[in-house]
């Protein structure tokens, strides 16, 4: 489980505080989208079964920032380091709120709740999702966290935002045309089959193959209220895993 702390009035306010701070920053350095990568990395390492890992902020540790699918999020827990300004803010709820600020610009906001306890144990490598990997791989790792089909669908519009990196993945570019634009043009895309210079990677084009996830994606693609209705959901889901507020 993702321990709990006290959340009193003060805390609250040092919250309120590193969401300006937060807010300030994603302005300041256009770095909306690798927060919101920090946050899912930090958040989808959860087994419902065994209640470990999950949004703790553990993926501060050298030993599991280190893990090869999070290169390249060093740069965002040193972007994101605002403990300075609001030194009572857990990493896990630091990270988790970064996540909620980086997708605000959509129209959902996501409901944020406080509370999550630092953990100083990390789960083992491999508990994220391999890219180069298809259906099943992405069922037993979404449904190890536990989340649903719908989940994984909605989540992964979060490649609406920003790009891969070869250094950091082995893959190159943005999934849309506008990746600093958070809506349902990452399903539009899918649906339309390969584009020039667009990304698709292996698991983005599982969910077209599935019959259950391409119901949801040709959903998104057509209604996009539908999409930010759903992805916000399943973000507040993703980002209390295993601290089910009380
Ligand atoms: C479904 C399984 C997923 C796989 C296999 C996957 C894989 C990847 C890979 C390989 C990259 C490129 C990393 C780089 O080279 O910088 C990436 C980037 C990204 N992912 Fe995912 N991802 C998944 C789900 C998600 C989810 C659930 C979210 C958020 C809700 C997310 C948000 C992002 C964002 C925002 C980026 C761009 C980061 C940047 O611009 O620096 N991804 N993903
Ligand atoms: N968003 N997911 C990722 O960035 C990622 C997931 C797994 N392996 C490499 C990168």
């Amino acid at each position: 489980m993702v321990g709990r702390i006290a959340v009193d009035a003060e805390y609250l306010k040092e919250t309120e505080k590193a969401r300006r701070s937060l807010r300030e920053l994603i302005k300041r350095k256009n770095c909306a989208p690798i927060l919101l990568r920090l946050a899912w990395h930090d958040a989808g390492t959860y087994d419902a079964k065994t209640k470990t890992g999950g949004p703790d902020g553990s993926i501060r540790l050298e030993k599991e920032y280190t893990h090869s699918a999070n290169n390249g999020l060093k740069i965002a827990i040193d972007l994101c380091d605002v403990k300075a300004k609001c030194p009572k803010i857990t990493y896990a709820d630091l990270y988790q709120l970064a996540g909620v600020v980086a997708v605000e610009q959509a129209e959902d906001p996501i409901d944020f709740v406080p509370g999550r306890a630092d953990s100083t144990e990390s789960p083992e490598e491999g508990r994220l999702p391999d890219a180069k990997q298809g259906v099943t791989h992405l069922k037993d790792v979404f449904y190890r966290m536990g989340l649903s089909d719908k989940d994984i669908v909605a989540l992964s519009g979060g490649h609406t935002l920003g790009r891969a990196h070869l250094e950091r993945s082995g893959f190159e570019g943005s999934w849309t045309e506008e990746p600093m634009i958070f809506d349902n043009s990452y399903f539009v895309e899918l649906l339309k089959g390969e584009s020039p210079g667009l990304l698709k990677l292996p698991t983005d084009k599982a969910l077209l193959e599935d019959p259950e996830f391409r119901r949801y994606v040709a959903l998104y693609a057509k209604d996009e209220d539908a999409f930010l209705t759903d992805y916000a959901l399943s973000h507040k889901k993703l980002s209390e895993l295993g601290f089910s507020p009380p």
